[in-house]
């Protein structure tokens, strides 16, 4: 596939012509358009460093030098951006919006801002093709680009199994390559505590798998989010709670609830205590210091799957539900619980993001926290949808998704033939949809398997929440697409598994 066909996810609005240019590696030159008030972007001046090897894959692989032609064609590509961006982080409202015209001897990228730059200098590096010579060709393309959805995720669970920091960097390598834009952490969990925190080091020290080999240090965090930040993506922390912290009870002893055999403790813990005021003392100061260390606006506080039994189990949490009037109603004790969590992120400066459950326990939330859709039932998610969109709240769309799922055979399909927002709603409601994400829960993922696992299946989804759904209807049609883009995952150093039997032309090189 040597024309648009070759990109995915596919642009918004696209002409291609059967002409095109030869490109000789040494004749590329990847520069800055406009006046000089947008030189020195460090993000353009990282992304034209590493693309080069991507758009000339053999130029890098220490494969005998190409036969360069004395005289050289050049051929630019100028970027010329509005504002660039260039110092601070990629947001929730950042225009990845871009314009992309090749024509004979140079390529034109526009866009508003450096994150738009990168989303056309990858376009850019999927239509350039090579032929069975291996000369390189571009054909002349006109692109208006953005995506349907501002906000494309990938969720990575580094709890229940460690994920080496070069795992997380590889991943948000080939998110890029799909034009993914949020890499969703969900970093702590029941099994283990690899966030070491400063404030509290006994969390990882205790509760991490391994206290030296199995945790993210402070400057581990930081190398995350500036690799993902030179590729536009930002990075989501999530802290879940009450549910999923048996690891936090390691280190912070008087967190969790004491469950209760009868009269008598049974030596096991429940979800954090919601009836102790030490819980929230701790919890204000642990969100003090992860809300500073994470730069970005939203932080995901969880409150997915809360077990009431062991609060129920236990007699203080009894009287403070007679004391509170909660009845037996333990939905309202979970409820407290976010409430004064999500008042805490608040008070840092930080749009919370929770799991549905939060919703369906019918809780008082601010208007601006997202709820996370994942469950496919008991309603289904589109049924989910609309209720949550209808109390006004964004959503994200996560429960079709959760590829750590697998099954034999073209299970892409699936995450292809999503349609977010056909649900019954208004066109407002519709509006509330900011996007979805992509789940590689780590049950039984590790480093060995991430990658396979993960990529092509989660372009499908990058295809759905970035192109127009209107142009992507037919999943039959994608797949020589998706074959494509996964042999250049292939060529890029991405372990991405097989569609289908068939081949790639440089599988083995
Ligand atoms: C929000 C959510 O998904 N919670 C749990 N649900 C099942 C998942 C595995 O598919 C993980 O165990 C995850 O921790």
């Amino acid at each position: 596939l040597n024309t648009v066909e070759s990109v995915w996810p596919l642009p918004q609005k696209v002409a291609v012509s059967g002409e095109r240019y030869r490109l000789d590696p040494a004749g590329l030159d990847l520069r800055y358009g406009g006046g000089d008030q947008d030189q020195d972007c460090v993000v353009l001046d990282a992304a034209f460093r590493r693309y080069y090897p991507l758009i000339f894959p053999d130029w890098v692989s220490g494969k005998p030098r190409l036969k360069i032609p004395k005289k050289g064609n050049t051929f630019s590509l100028v970027v010329t951006m509005d504002r660039g961006d260039c110092d601070g982080y990629p947001t929730a409202g950042s225009s990845e919006r871009y314009q992309l015209n090749v024509s004979a001897g140079q390529a034109l990228l526009h866009s508003e801002t450096v994150w738009g730059a990168l989303r056309g200098l990858e376009t850019f590096s999927q239509l350039v093709y090579q032929d069975d010579y291996g000369t390189y060709f571009v054909n002349k393309t006109e692109i208006e680009d953005f995506p349907r959805f501002q906000y494309r995720g990938i969720l990575l669970d580094t709890s229940r199994h460690y994920l080496p920091v070069k795992a997380i960097l590889k991943t948000l390598d080939a998110m890029a390559y799909s034009k993914f834009n949020v890499f969703h952490w969900h970093i702590v969990d029941d099994p283990s505590f690899p966030y070491q925190s400063r404030t509290f080091p006994d969390l990882s020290s205790k509760g991490a798998y391994h206290p030296m080999s199995h945790i993210y240090t402070q400057s581990d965090v930081r190398r995350v989010i500036a690799h993902a930040r030179l590729r536009g993506i930002r990075v989501v922390p999530e802290f879940d709670s009450p549910g999923h912290t048996q690891s936090w009870g390691k280190g912070q002893p008087n967190l969790l609830t004491p469950c209760y055999n009868g009269g008598t403790p049974s030596g096991t813990f429940g979800p954090i205590n919601p009836a102790s005021t030490l819980s929230y003392r701790f919890m204000r100061r642990f969100f003090e210091e992860v809300t500073s260390v994470f730069p970005d606006s939203y932080f995901h506080l969880g409150g997915d799957e809360v077990d009431f039994s062991c609060w129920k189990s236990n007699p203080d949490i009894r009287v403070f539900m007679q004391k509170m009037g909660f009845g037996q109603d333990y939905t309202k004790l979970e409820s407290f619980y976010m409430e004064n969590i999500v008042n805490i992120t608040s008070a840092f400066n930080k749009t919370s993001i929770v799991w549905q459950d939060v919703f369906d326990y019918h809780e008082r939330i601010p208007k601006d926290t997202v709820l996370h859709i994942w469950k496919g039932l008991p309603a289904s998610y589109e049924v989910e949808l609309s209720r949550i969109t209808k109390a006004g709240h964004r959503v994200l769309l996560g429960a079709p998704w959760y590829i750590n799922h697998i099954a034999y055979g073209q299970d892409w399909r699936l995450s292809y033939n999503v349609h977010p927002q056909n649900f019954s709603g208004t066109e407002e409601q519709k509006k509330l949809v900011i996007g979805g994400e992509v789940s590689m829960w780590g049950e039984y993922v590790d480093a060995t398997n991430l990658s396979p696992r993960l990529w092509p299946r989660a372009c499908a989804a990058a295809e759905r929440l970035w192109s127009d759904e209107n142009q992507t209807i037919s999943a039959n049609k994608a797949l020589p697409r998706l074959q494509e883009l996964r042999c250049r995952l292939l060529r890029r150093g991405v372990q991405a598994e097989p569609l289908k039997p068939g081949h790639c032309r440089n599988e083995y090189q």
